[in-house]
């Protein structure tokens, strides 16, 4: 691959801080962060973690202190004037509130995005009926915001993120002002464009909902400063991984009875339900399951955690269930 093309979004060392009368905020601390092109990639984190800062830096919004932003092989935070304007074109944005001008239709804020790329009028006209057909609207192409529902008041900002073909898409909370199952659908959509279009998607989110959803890859930010990422499965593996606990998460533990608690982790090739009864059948152990946590994503796979009971029993026959659930590809962790 070439190497300018490797480096879709790529922060290096990138730190920002705002003096407020309350004193300094770290709002970014130091952060890199690399997101290979074509993958959908998800920041999440609290409130005030850093994460709409973080993303302002990508469409230069917000001009770090010190670090740089790479954007599609531009230096985002060193450029200026012309240059500037013409790199931002690379990045495509949405946002939680739609940000639709209330005085045009569907069809003209769309349009109005061109307008401003400097587009004329018959290609823009041409364009925005094309993208509007590509996310599903083009029965609405002449309906005002006020006569849209949410999920197609984003559909509209999505089509008009992406007029100007940019290879880059960035999503600030998108989804967080629809229902479950009109986010589902907003979601899907990305995807569909993201694997149709080539487009690198960075998104950030409060909602783990939404990284299990669609992202490959996730970070997990905190105070200004990202504490975990990576390819979605390799963060699942991960002992002790943060993230994992929190988008699959299993409970409190019981009180302690003498037995061995477990964390079975599978990922898309397996499920974990046939392993499970076949572990109790085989190595005739009792095993309980005290919890679940699962996910059918994308791709039509499951992901997600189990919790097992393993019954009082020899450190032998315990070990021996843990090589039998590792033999089969699980991942597993004894937390008890
Ligand atoms: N322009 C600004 N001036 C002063 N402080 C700011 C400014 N922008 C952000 N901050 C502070 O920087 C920190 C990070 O804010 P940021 O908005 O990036 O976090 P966030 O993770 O996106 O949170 P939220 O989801 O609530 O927007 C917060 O403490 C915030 O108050």
């Amino acid at each position: 691959m070439h190497l300018e093309e490797a480096r879709l979004i790529d922060l290096e060392d990138v730190s920002k801080t705002f003096r407020t009368p309350g004193g300094e905020v770290h709002a970014l601390d130091h952060v890199s962060l690399r997101v290979e092109p074509g993958e959908i990639f998800g920041i999440v984190g609290q409130s005030g973690a850093g994460k709409s800062t973080l993303i302002r830096t990508v469409n230069a919004l917000e001009k770090p202190d010190s670090g740089t932003v790479t954007v599609d092989g531009a230096v985002i935070s060193q450029l200026k004037g012309k240059e500037l304007r013409e790199a931002r074109r690379r990045a495509g944005m949405i946002f939680q509130h739609f940000n639709l001008l209330s005085s045009r239709t569907a069809q003209a804020n769309v349009e109005l995005a061109l307008e401003i790329a400097g587009t004329g009028r018959s290609e823009r006209r041409h364009r925005a009926t094309e993208i509007l057909e590509l996310v599903g609207l083009s029965d609405r192409a002449g309906a005002y915001p006020a006569q849209l529902s949410g999920g197609q008041k984003q559909r509209v900002g999505i089509a008009r993120a992406l007029a100007d073909n940019p290879r880059v898409l960035l999503s600030d909370e998108a989804t967080s002002a629809l229902d479950p199952e009109t986010t589902r659908s907003v979601l899907d959509l990305i995807r569909r464009l993201s694997r149709e279009l080539g487009l690198t998607v960075l998104l950030i989110t409060h909602e783990m909902d939404v990284i299990k959803r669609i992202c490959d890859s996730a970070a997990l930010m905190e105070h200004g400063r990202i504490l975990e990422h990576g390819p979605m499965d390799e963060l699942l593996t991960t002992p002790g991984s943060r993230l994992a606990a929190e988008l699959f998460q299993l409970g409190e533990l019981p009180d302690s009875r003498g037995t061995t608690i477990i964390d079975v982790t599978f990922t898309k090739q397996t499920s974990s339900e046939p392993v499970i009864a076949r572990l109790a059948r085989e190595q005739g152990l009792d095993v309980a399951i005290l919890g679940a946590a699962m996910e059918t994503i994308h791709d039509g796979t499951q992901t997600g955690r189990t919790r097992l009971e393993i019954p009082a029993a020899t450190g032998d026959q315990v070990e021996a269930a843990l090589t039998y659930l590792r033999s089969q590809g699980l991942f597993v962790e004894v937390v008890r």
